[in-house]
C-alpha cells in the first residue's frame, strides 16, 4: 500500500474548501504581520528601557563613589574628633591635677594662717589658668559641634542618595513589567505561530516570515544577554554597597569608642547618641535597599533565565516547524489532556468506542494532525471540536486500501438481482477513491462473456481442498466495467458452476462453500495482501470463518473481514455435517455462539457464521438494519445480530449512476436528461409500439413494475397494481421472472389474458435492454414490496423520471418520501407511499399519484425533473463503506492483530 492520502469524505465540495483555505491563510498573513509589526514596537519598548537602566546603572555609580568619598572623609573628620578628645581628656586631668595643687596649697595657707594675701593671690592665678583650660575645651567642644552638624549634612546627602537607588530599583522593576509584557506577546505570538502551521501549504509562505522573525528574536536575545549583564552590573554595585555598609559598621565602632571617650561631656553624649541613632537607621535604611536590590536583581535573573528557556525552546520549536518535522516535544501534559478530553467525550456518548479508540491512537502516537486540530479548534463550540477530530480518523484513511470482494454476483456479466449491482457500484466508487479493488467470481456458463474484456485463463492452476482431497482450479482475469477480475473455474466432477443458472440447485451450500475456499487459495497462493476481504450473502458467507479458522495461520493474514448481508431471507442453513466438506471443524462451530442455526442445533447457518466471524457487518439500509434486529424481520437471525450489534450497520446502497444514464443510455430509444425531459415521451411511444400497446393517448400513465416474483416482492400487490391501473385509465407493463414454479405460472396466465391487451403487458424473463426502455418511459413505477432490504429499482426509476409507489419498508423507507406527507421536508419529497401491505394501502397511494398526474402536470413536470435530480450515486455510500474498512484496519494495527 502507498502512503499517500486519498481524499476525505467531507461532504463539502472542494471548490469551498479552497475559498475558505485561501481566507484562512489571508487572515493568518495579516495577523502574523500583525504580530510582527507588535513584537517591534515591544522590541523598541525594551530597547528604550534597556537604554534608560544603563543611564541609572551609570548614575548609581557615579553616585556611590561620590558616597564613598563623603564616608572616607566622615571617617577622617571622626578620626579628628577622637583625637581632639582624647587631648581634652588629657587637658581635664591636668585641670584636675592643678585643682589638686590649688587645693594643697590653700590647705597649706590656712595652716600658716598669715599669708591670706599671697593665698588669694594664688587663687586667683590658679583660677585664671583654669578658665583658660575651660575656654579651650569648650572652644574644641564647639569645633566638634560644626563637625558633627557638616556630618548630619552628609547624612542628609546619603539618604537623598538613598532615595535614589530606590527610584532605581522603581525603573528596574518598571523593566521587570515591560519584560513580562514582551514575554506575553511572545508567548501569543507563539501560539499563533503554532496555529499557523496548521495548514502545512501555509508553511512555505510563511517561512520567509518566521525567518525574519526568528531574526527578531536573536535581536531579541542579544538585547537580553545586555539587560542579564546589566543585571550583573547592578549585583556588582550592591556587593559595593556591602563594603560601604561594612565601612560604616566600623564608623559605628569608631563612634563607640568616640562615646566612651566621650562620657565627660553630657552634650558630647547626647549628640552622640543621636548621631548613633542616625547612623543606625541609615544602616538599616541601607541593609534594606540592599536586600530590595538582591531580591529585585534575583527576581530579574530568574524570570531572565525562564524568559531565555522559553526563548529557545521558542526558537527550537520554530526551526523544527519550518523543517516540517513533528511535535515529539509537546509536554505529556498537553496529550494527557487531549486524551482526557476524547474520554470525556465517549463516555458522555459523544463519539462511538471505535472512534475514541482511533483518537486515542492517534493520540499516542503523537501524531500532528491532532496536534493541529487541536490548535485549529481553539474558540470552537465542543460540536465542532468533535468534528475537527473526527474529521482527523477519516483523513487517518491517509493510505490506500486493497479491498477483494468476494461474491456470486456481479453487474452485468453475472447478475440476477440487486447483489450484482452493489459488487460493481461499490467497486467502482472505491476504484475511483483511489483504492485497489479487486473481484472474484465464480467462472460460470451463463456469464455475460461479451461484457469481460481480455478474459484469458493463466497458465497456473490452484489447487483447493474440498470433501477431503484437493482439486484443480483455473484461474481466469479479465476486466468488467474497468475491474479486475478473478473468475475460478473448478475442475471438479460436479461442474459447479455449469448449470445454466446461478442459484437454484440443490447442492448450492457445497457450490458456494466450494467457491468460498477456493478463492481464499487463490489469494494466498496469489501472496496477495489484501486490506479487507469483503463477501457477500451466504453463498460467500463461508469466507469468514474459513480465513480465521485456517489461512490466518496458512499466512494469508493481512486482512479484516466485512460481510454484507443483501437479504436476510437467505441465510445458507444446512446440516452441520456439510460444512466439513470445504474443511471447516464441524464439530467446533456447530456451537450456538458460531454457526449452529438459531432453530436447529443439527444445522448451520453460514450468514450467522459471517456475523460471528466477521469485523464488520452490513446490510443495505438503515431502517432494514433495524427491521432485522426485531423477531419479525431478522428470520432467526435477531439475536445474533443483537448480540453483534456493535459491528453491525446499515448502508443505503447506490446505483451506477454512469451505467443509469438517461442522458447517455445507448439502450433507450431517445436520450434524456431533466433539462429536457421531452425525450422521455418518445421513450413512451416507442415502448408502446415495441409491446404493441395503444399509443393513443400521449398523456395515458404508463406505471411500470421491474422485479423478481419472489413473495418478498408482494407479488399479489403487483396483480392487483395491474388491475387497479387499467381501472384508473392507466396502462401497465411488467417485467419479471420468479423463480418460485408456481408464482411463474400464475404470472404466466395473467399474461395471456392480456396478451392481446392494448393497455397491459407483461414481460416475463430477464431482459436487461428492456429495463433500461421501460424505466425511460413509464411514469410511475410500482414497488409494494412486503420487506425491502434496500431496493434498487425506486432509484433507477427515479433517475429516469418515472416517479416510485412504494410501500414505506426497508430501503424504500429510506429512499421513497411522499409528496403530500408534511412532515417530510419538502425538498425530500419525490413519490407515493403507503404503509400497509394490503390492497387499500396500494390503492390509495396508486389513486393519488394518478390524481397528481392528471390534474397538474405542470407540478408533475417538475417532480420529475426533481428526481431525476436526486444524487443516488454511490460516492456517499461508498464513503461509509470507506470509512468502516479504514477504522477496522487503523484498529488492527494500532492492536497489532493480524
Ligand atoms: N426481469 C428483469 N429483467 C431485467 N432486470 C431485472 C429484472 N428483474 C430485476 N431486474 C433488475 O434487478 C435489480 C433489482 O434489484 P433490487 O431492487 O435490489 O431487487 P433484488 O436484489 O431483491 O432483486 C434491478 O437492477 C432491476 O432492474
Amino acid at each position: 500500500m502507498g502512503s499517500s492520502t486519498f481524499p476525505s469524505n467531507d461532504i463539502t465540495s472542494p471548490s469551498t474548501n479552497i475559498d475558505e483555505g485561501e481566507q484562512l491563510r489571508g487572515i493568518h498573513l495579516q495577523d502574523l504581520l500583525g504580530m510582527i509589526r507588535n513584537a517591534e514596537k515591544n522590541i523598541h519598548l525594551l530597547n528604550q528601557a534597556r537604554v534608560r537602566a544603563l543611564e541609572d546603572l551609570e548614575k548609581i555609580f557615579d553616585e556611590k563613589e561620590e558616597l564613598q568619598g563623603e564616608m572616607n572623609i566622615l571617617e577622617m573628620k571622626l578620626a579628628e574628633t577622637d583625637a581632639r578628645l582624647k587631648v581634652a581628656a588629657q587637658e581635664k586631668v591636668h585641670v584636675e591635677l592643678l585643682e589638686g595643687q590649688l587645693e594643697k596649697l590653700r590647705d597649706e595657707l590656712s595652716s600658716r594662717g598669715n599669708s591670706e594675701d599671697y593665698l588669694q593671690e594664688m587663687n586667683n592665678a590658679v583660677s585664671s589658668s583654669q578658665v583658660d583650660l575651660v575656654n579651650s575645651f569648650s572652644q574644641e567642644l564647639d569645633l566638634l559641634r560644626e563637625e558633627n552638624m557638616s556630618l548630619k549634612d552628609e547624612l542628609q546627602v546619603l539618604k537623598v542618595e538613598l532615595s535614589n537607588i530606590r527610584e532605581s530599583h522603581q525603573q528596574m522593576q518598571m523593566l521587570e513589567e515591560e519584560r513580562s509584557v514582551l514575554e506575553s506577546s511572545l508567548k501569543e505570538l507563539e501560539l499563533k505561530l503554532a496555529a499557523s502551521h496548521e495548514d502545512v501549504s501555509e508553511i512555505s509562505s510563511l517561512k520567509s516570515e518566521c525567518k525574519s522573525l526568528y531574526e527578531k528574536v536573536e535581536d531579541l536575545q542579544t538585547m537580553l544577554d545586555n539587560a542579564t549583564k546589566q543585571a550583573d552590573q547592578a549585583i556588582l554595585v550592591v556587593q559595593q554597597n556591602q563594603e560601604l555598609r561594612k565601612k560604616v559598621d566600623r564608623l559605628e565602632e569608631s563612634l563607640n569608642e568616640a562615646n566612651a571617650n566621650r562620657l565627660s561631656s553630657q552634650k558630647m553624649q547626647q549628640y552622640n547618641e543621636l548621631m548613633q541613632q542616625k547612623i543606625k537607621l541609615l544602616d538599616e535604611r541601607l541593609q534594606r535597599s540592599d536586600e530590595e536590590i538582591q531580591t529585585y536583581i534575583q527576581l530579574y535573573q530568574d524570570s531572565m533565565k525562564e524568559f531565555q528557556d522559553t526563548l529557545s525552546r521558542l526558537k527550537e520549536e520554530s526551526k523544527k516547524k519550518t523543517k516540517g518535522e513533528t511535535v515529539l516535544d509537546k509536554p505529556p501534559g498537553f496529550w494527557s489532556n487531549l486524551l482526557l478530553m476524547v474520554d470525556g467525550w465517549f463516555l458522555e456518548k459523544k463519539i462511538s468506542v471505535d472512534e475514541a479508540k482511533v483518537l486515542r491512537e492517534m493520540i499516542w502516537n503523537r501524531e500532528v494532525r491532532i496536534c493541529d486540530a487541536y490548535i485549529s479548534s481553539k474558540g470552537k463550540i465542543e460540536r465542532e471540536i468533535i468534528a475537527t477530530f473526527l474529521k482527523q480518523t477519516s483523513s487517518t484513511r491517509g493510505t490506500r486500501l486493497h479491498v477483494i470482494h468476494i461474491a456470486a454476483e456481479m453487474a452485468p456479466v453475472a447478475k440476477v438481482g440487486g447483489l450484482g449491482d452493489v459488487v460493481t457500484g461499490l467497486s467502482k466508487a472505491l476504484q475511483k477513491k483511489g483504492h485497489l479493488v479487486e473481484i472474484v467470481l465464480p467462472k460460470y456458463d451463463i456469464m455475460r462473456y461479451d461484457l469481460i474484456q481480455d478474459l484469458k485463463a493463466l497458465d497456473a492452476p490452484i489447487e483447493s481442498y474440498f470433501d477431503g482431497r484437493l482439486f484443480k482450479n483455473r484461474i481466469w482475469v479479465g476486466t468488467v466495467e474497468g475491474l479486475p477480475v478473478y473468475f475460478i473455474e473448478p475442475h471438479h466432477p460436479s461442474k459447479f458452476f455449469w448449470r445454466g443458472q446461478l442459484y437454484g440447485e440443490d447442492d448450492d451450500f457445497k457450490r458456494f462453500s466450494f467457491f468460498s475456499r477456493a478463492a481464499l487459495e487463490l489469494l494466498l497462493q496469489a501472496g496477495k495482501k489484501p486490506d479487507i476481504i469483503h463477501c457477500h450473502d451466504w453463498q460467500t458467507a463461508f469466507v469468514a470463518p474459513l480465513y480465521w479458522d485456517l489461512y490466518v495461520p496458512k499466512g494469508l493474514d493481512s486482512a479484516r473481514i466485512c460481510f454484507t448481508c443483501h437479504n436476510f431471507e437467505y441465510q445458507g442453513a444446512a446440516p452441520a455435517s456439510d460444512l466439513a466438506s470445504c474443511g471447516l471443524d464441524v464439530y467446533r462451530l456447530n456451537k450456538p455462539d458460531r454457526m449452529q442455526d438459531n432453530s436447529a442445533n443439527d444445522r448451520v447457518n453460514s450468514v450467522k457464521g459471517a456475523i460471528v466471524f466477521s469485523n464488520i457487518v452490513t446490510t443495505v439500509s438503515p431502517s432494514y438494519a433495524q427491521e432485522v434486529r426485531t423477531a419479525e424481520g431478522g428470520r432467526g437471525l435477531q439475536a445474533t445480530l443483537n448480540s453483534h450489534s456493535k459491528k453491525f450497520v446499515g448502508i443505503l446502497n447506490g446505483i451506477d449512476t454512469d451505467a443509469w444514464n438517461p442522458a447517455t443510455d445507448p439502450l433507450v430509444k431517445v436520450q434524456y436528461n431533466s433539462n429536457d425531459i421531452e425525450g422521455k415521451a418518445e421513450n413512451k411511444e416507442a415502448l408502446r409500439s415495441h409491446l404493441g400497446m395503444s399509443s393513443a393517448n400521449v398523456w395515458q400513465p404508463l406505471v411500470a413494475c421491474i422485479t423478481r416474483l419472489v413473495p418478498q416482492k408482494g407479488v399479489h400487490l403487483i396483480r392487483h397494481a395491474l388491475y387497479r391501473t387499467l381501472e384508473l385509465g392507466g396502462q401497465f407493463v411488467l417485467l419479471g421472472s420468479s423463480p418460485v414454479s408456481q408464482i411463474q405460472r400464475e404470472f404466466e396466465d395473467i399474461s395471456s389474458k392480456f396478451k392481446n391487451h392494448e393497455h397491459a403487458r407483461l414481460i416475463l424473463k430477464y431482459d436487461e435492454s428492456l429495463a433500461h426502455l421501460i424505466y425511460a418511459a413509464s411514469d410511475m413505477f410500482i414497488i409494494p414490496s412486503i420487506f425491502e432490504p434496500c431496493g434498487l429499482t425506486q432509484m433507477i426509476a427515479m433517475r429516469y423520471g418515472s416517479i416510485p409507489i412504494a410501500r414505506k419498508t426497508g430501503g424504500l423507507n429510506d429512499s421513497v418520501f411522499d409528496v403530500d406527507d408534511d412532515n417530510i421536508p419538502i425538498q425530500y419529497r419525490n413519490g407515493f407511499t403507503f404503509l400497509k401491505a394490503d390492497e387499500q394501502g396500494l390503492n390509495s397511494a396508486l389513486e393519488r399519484a394518478m390524481y397528481h398526474y392528471k390534474n397538474d402536470p405542470e407540478g408533475w413536470k417538475q417532480l420529475v425533473q426533481k428526481d431525476m435530480n436526486i444524487d443516488f450515486s454511490w460516492g456517499s455510500s461508498a464513503s461509509v463503506y470507506e470509512d468502516l474498512y479504514q477504522k477496522s484496519v487503523c484498529r488492527a494495527r494500532a492492536t497489532n492483530r493480524p
